[in-house]
């Protein structure tokens, strides 16, 4: 009895398994347009070609205006699908559970350890972003606007005062990175900060190499570097922990202390000690180029454009009237700058520090009735949507109005900071520090740009053609 029925349920799938099977070879047959070129190279050498020349948004536009929005191509031996227009960020954001993973560089996934919060998905994702959210959410940043405004200010007075030619990009670097070790894991300036920079920067510079790990190649450098900088936050851990059983600290004073402090419903620490350190890492390294490239940005931006120069001017010279001198900025103050967050927005529209991302999708997927197949890697054009003429009328005018209030910009469209359960956890952390620091540029300092050719190329962020030189003059009532 029990053996005929198991085969009538048999006969009864047959059907059900030949239409999976004769659908997958359906979508097997689409795959997008395009080719995979010489196996290996493939068209890497005109993607690196077009970044150092600043030319990759004019390679991507070619690559559609041939094979429409979705194409392959072969990017270092990888076959890639790219994507881009709204529809496909629309996709990418609603299918991160499930349907795509990131797909870090194998350099860059060695060196920020495997538990950092881009190599993780599901619940672990999840987790993890819950837990840095606790510290990175506005109640909790609002308590540390005049700690930004205390390293901004001690930035100025030690790389900027007294001098009449500065360099904005390392600088710019240089403050977001003091402001990240202070606010985030609670490292003063002082030798061990010093230290803990040398290692960083070290560790960065094999990130994009090629991931050989020998003595004297650049990656095994950055490996080593990137050891002894975690040896210090591993450090810090132990350190905090000591502090909070002595009830010297508290949960909500730094990073570190709010994810060591994180426990789980069985009262179990929520995060392992190796994600701490990985995350820390991650945090450290997706904030600080990020945001001090959009200072740089809008530096270069305020001495060119008189009038938008003369707008926030008046924003900020406004809150600093009702100010005794040497008063620091206040969480409301930063709520009134809201022209100079339209400005940041608009400088982040036109020139993105991230042009898209790598994803990996985790199954067969299908877009607009092509095949993405399972481990094909997917790049994804997201900010080509920030010029694109019906969505921005006028794309390449610099019109910080799109972002007024009474005229939304839709969904999918405007992704400078991602979208979906992926997006940019360190907007708010970013939106203070711009707004701290274009206050004190503004109202501190003249500037004018020193170069000829202040343009820039992508490496793969933007980088300004010499670090972007400029002449400073204080302002008389500085
Ligand atoms: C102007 C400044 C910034 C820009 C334009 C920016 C942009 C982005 C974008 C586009 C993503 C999504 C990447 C993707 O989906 O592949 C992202 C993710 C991320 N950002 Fe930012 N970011 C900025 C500042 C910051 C800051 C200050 C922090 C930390 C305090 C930070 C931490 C992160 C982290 C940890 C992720 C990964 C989130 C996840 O995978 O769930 N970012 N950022």
């Amino acid at each position: 009895m029990i053996p005929s029925i198991y085969f009538s349920v048999f006969l009864s799938l047959i059907p059900i398994i030949l239409l999976l099977r004769l659908r997958r070879r359906k979508l097997s047959n689409k795959l997008p347009p395009g080719s995979l070129g010489i196996p290996f190279i493939g068209q890497s050498i005109g993607v690196l070609r077009a970044m150092k020349s600043n030319k990759l948004e004019k390679w991507l536009d070619e690559r559609t205006r041939k094979f429409g929005q979705v194409s392959k191509f072969n990017l270092f031996g990888t076959p890639t699908i790219f994507l881009r227009g709204k529809v496909a960020n629309k996709f990418i954001f609603t299918n991160e559970v499930g349907g795509f993973g990131n797909n870090l560089p194998e350099s860059m996934r060695r060196i920020m350890g495997s538990r950092n919060i881009l190599e993780l998905s599901g619940d672990d994702h999840k987790r993890v972003r819950g837990a840095l959210m606790t510290f990175l959410k506005p109640e909790v940043l609002k308590k540390y606007v005049g700690k930004m405004d205390e390293e901004v200010r001690n930035h100025l007075k030690v790389h900027w005062q007294g001098k009449s030619k500065i360099t904005v990009m390392p600088l710019m670097k240089t403050l977001t990175f003091s402001i990240m070790c202070s606010l985030l894991i609670g490292l003063e300036s002082g030798k061990k900060r010093e230290t803990f920079v040398i290692y960083f920067m070290e560790m960065l510079e094999g990130m994009w190499s090629f991931p050989v790990n020998l003595p004297f190649t650049r990656f095994n450098r950055s490996i080593r570097a990137s050891a002894k900088a975690q040896n210090m936050v591993r450090e810090l851990i132990r350190e905090k922990r000591e502090a909070l059983e002595k009830q010297q600290a508290s949960s909500s004073e730094d990073l570190i202390l709010s994810l060591i402090s994180i426990t789980d419903e069985d009262n179990k620490p929520a995060l392992s000690d190796k994600e701490i350190v990985d995350n820390v890492m991650i945090v450290m390294l997706a904030g600080f180029e990020t945001s001090s490239i959009l200072l740089t940005f809008l530096v270069r931006l305020l001495a060119d454009d008189p009038v938008v120069y003369a707008a926030v001017l008046r924003e900020h010279e406004e809150i600093a009237k009702g100010k005794e001198s040497e008063e620091g900025l206040t969480w409301d103050d930063l709520s009134k700058m809201k022209y100079t967050w339209r400005v940041a927005n608009e400088t982040l529209r036109i020139t993105p520090p991230l042009l898209g991302g790598f994803r990996k999708a985790l199954k067969d997927l299908e877009f607009e009735g092509y095949l993405i197949p399972k481990g094909w890697q997917v790049y994804w054009a997201a900010n080509m949507t920030h010029m694109d003429e019906s969505i921005f009328p006028n794309p390449s005018k610099f019109d910080p109005s799109r972002f007024d209030q009474q005229t939304p910009v839709p969904p999918f469209c405007y992704v400078a900071f991602g979208g979906g359960p992926r997006i940019c956890p360190g907007y708010e952390f970013s939106r203070l520090e711009v707004l701290v620091t274009i206050y004190y540029l503004v109202t501190s300092y003249n500037w004018k740009l020193c170069l000829k050719d202040n343009s820039f190329i992508r490496d793969p962020m933007p980088v300004q053609n010499q670090g972007l030189p400029i002449l400073i003059e204080p302002k008389k009532n500085f």
